[in-house]
């Protein structure tokens, strides 16, 4: 009998076998941690090509269940109670701008004391962030407190010189990629309402709530709005900018065709209409009309996203067919001719009841040949998948089914999805769902899910649906 260690570790060496395999066909080499991240870059573009990305995946899942079986129990439960600290080191560095003062430096980086009069921090307080970090692999440290950029820090590169990082935090994000901006939120409201999420489900008074106020978030930022009466609130102008940078980010970790590989837009006829419902920029429907510039789109979201959303067309896609509605999820849809729905990272924002108003709302504007096409995060139980979702075409390639000894949800490669549930709950009293509650939550309001799809390079699940 082969140990669990060893299988472990042969999986490791066999997935490493099959990178090194693929890289050396293109006469590449994989990424250092050293390098600076350049997602241009053709080793960078390689790196996340299918049969790539699927052995970078396995080696995440087995690395971690490797490091939890060798790991003393007690240190590892420990050290899993205090993960919140990387959360706030991750933050002192994206607010006050420290990866592009480190660019500025160049690959030797800068003495500590350097970096702390540059932003007005202490210097020995601030060493010992970086050192949090660069012992996960965010930042190195070079020689005693001087810290340079690696290849996981420069990715929260922003682009601006330190100063213009500084000097205007409303044009931060303008032109990056949106991931410095995620980081700001998750780090931010994020991780002053999740100190609440034990008290949120424990006190008798809130234990079973589906209310959207009166949760996590209300503490942990101190307000009786809901987030997005918050963001809205003057003087938080740069913090619902934030946000809705923020969501680019989604788009810019996505290979482009993944949102094109799952559901056939080329099986759209010609002018038929796709409605990106609360599509915020409008980023997913701008993916599908750059492939198919020959169908016509509405993008709906609130009064003041919707002008951003037309800047966005403007600078992007100038020549698109798109149209901008200004509505509300709860309200009447109004469009009625759609060919399809997009709901994006919507349904999550929202706990049940308010998931199935809206859903419904769809539902009574939808013609009897729409679809709705739903990306989410899909949580996969940590063990075999049992319920009646797996039988939906296509669940076969999204249900637990890591090659043993893995969990069967690829544990720590799937962790994302179970940390953006619990995000969703702090923020918004919403949840990432199963494949079986998205069935049971469209039954409610009259849809059926008719196939899903799992595309290689997307953190996104497709789940299509038409009208019962
Ligand atoms: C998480 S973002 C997703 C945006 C977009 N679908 C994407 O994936 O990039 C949620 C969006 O819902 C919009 N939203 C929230 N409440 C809304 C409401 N009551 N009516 C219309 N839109 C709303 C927000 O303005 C925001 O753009």
């Amino acid at each position: 009998m082969t140990s669990p260690l060893r299988q472990l570790s042969a999986l490791i060496s066999s997935s490493v076998d099959v990178i090194e395999r693929e890289f050396a066909s293109q006469g590449l080499s994989y990424p250092s941690l050293d390098d600076f991240f350049d997602p241009t870059s053709h080793a960078e573009v390689f790196a996340r090509v299918p049969v790539v990305a699927e052995a970078a995946r396995l080696i995440v899942a087995a690395g971690g269940q490797l490091s939890a079986l060798v790991h003393p129990p007690g240190l590892y439960v420990i050290e899993r109670g205090i993960t919140s600290f990387d959360a706030a080191a991750l933050n002192v560095v994206v607010v006050k701008g420290i990866v592009e003062l480190l660019r500025e430096a160049g690959p030797k980086g800068l003495h500590v004391d350097h970096i702390a009069a540059k932003t007005r921090m202490d210097s020995a307080k601030l060493a010992r962030v970086l050192r949090l970090l660069a012992s996960n692999h965010i930042f190195r440290e070079t020689s005693p407190d001087v810290f340079a950029n690696n290849r996981l820090s420069s990715a929260l590169d922003t682009g601006k010189s330190h100063t213009a990082h500084q000097a205007s935090p409303m044009l931060r994000h303008e032109g990056a990629s949106g991931l410095a901006a995620l980081v700001e939120v998750q780090t931010g409201e994020g991780l002053k309402s999740s100190g609440w999420i034990s008290d949120f489900m424990t006190s008798s008074s809130t234990a079973t709530s589906h209310d959207i106020v009166n949760i996590p978030f209300n503490k942990g930022v101190g307000t009786e709005l809901t987030i997005w009466q918050w963001w809205e609130t003057p003087g938080n102008e740069y913090l619902k900018a934030r946000f809705n940078k923020a969501m680019e980010a989604y788009t810019s970790q996505e290979q482009p065709e993944a949102i094109l590989n799952g559901f056939v837009w080329g099986g759209l006829e010609p002018g038929s209409k796709v409605v990106d419902v609360a599509g915020g920029l409008g980023t997913v429907a701008s993916v599908v009309a750059t492939a198919h510039s020959g169908l016509r789109f509405v993008v709906e979201d609130r009064p003041s996203v919707i002008e951003h959303s037309k800047k966005f067309w403007k600078a992007h896609l100038p020549k698109a067919n798109v149209e901008f509605e200004v509505f509300d999820l709860f309200g009447e849809q109004p469009v009625k001719d759609a060919d399809v729905y997009i709901l994006r990272n919507i349904l999550h924002d929202w706990p049940e009841w308010h998931s199935v108003q809206m859903l419904r709302s769809l539902r009574n504007a939808a013609q009897p040949a729409t679809k709705l096409v739903i990306m989410e995060h899909v949580v996969v139980y940590a063990c075999e998948d049992t319920t009646e979702a797996r039988a939906i075409p296509g669940a076969e390639g999204m249900v637990a089914g890591a090659p043993e000894p893995l969990l069967p949800n690829f544990g720590v490669a799937a962790h994302f999805s179970y940390l953006s549930d619990l995000l969703m709950m702090a923020l918004l009293n919403g949840e990432e769902r199963t494949l079986a509650s998205f069935a049971q939550l469209l039954r409610k309001a009259g849809w059926k899910i008719c196939e899903v799809h799992s595309v290689p390079g997307s953190v996104f699940k497709q789940i299509v649906a038409q009208p019962v």
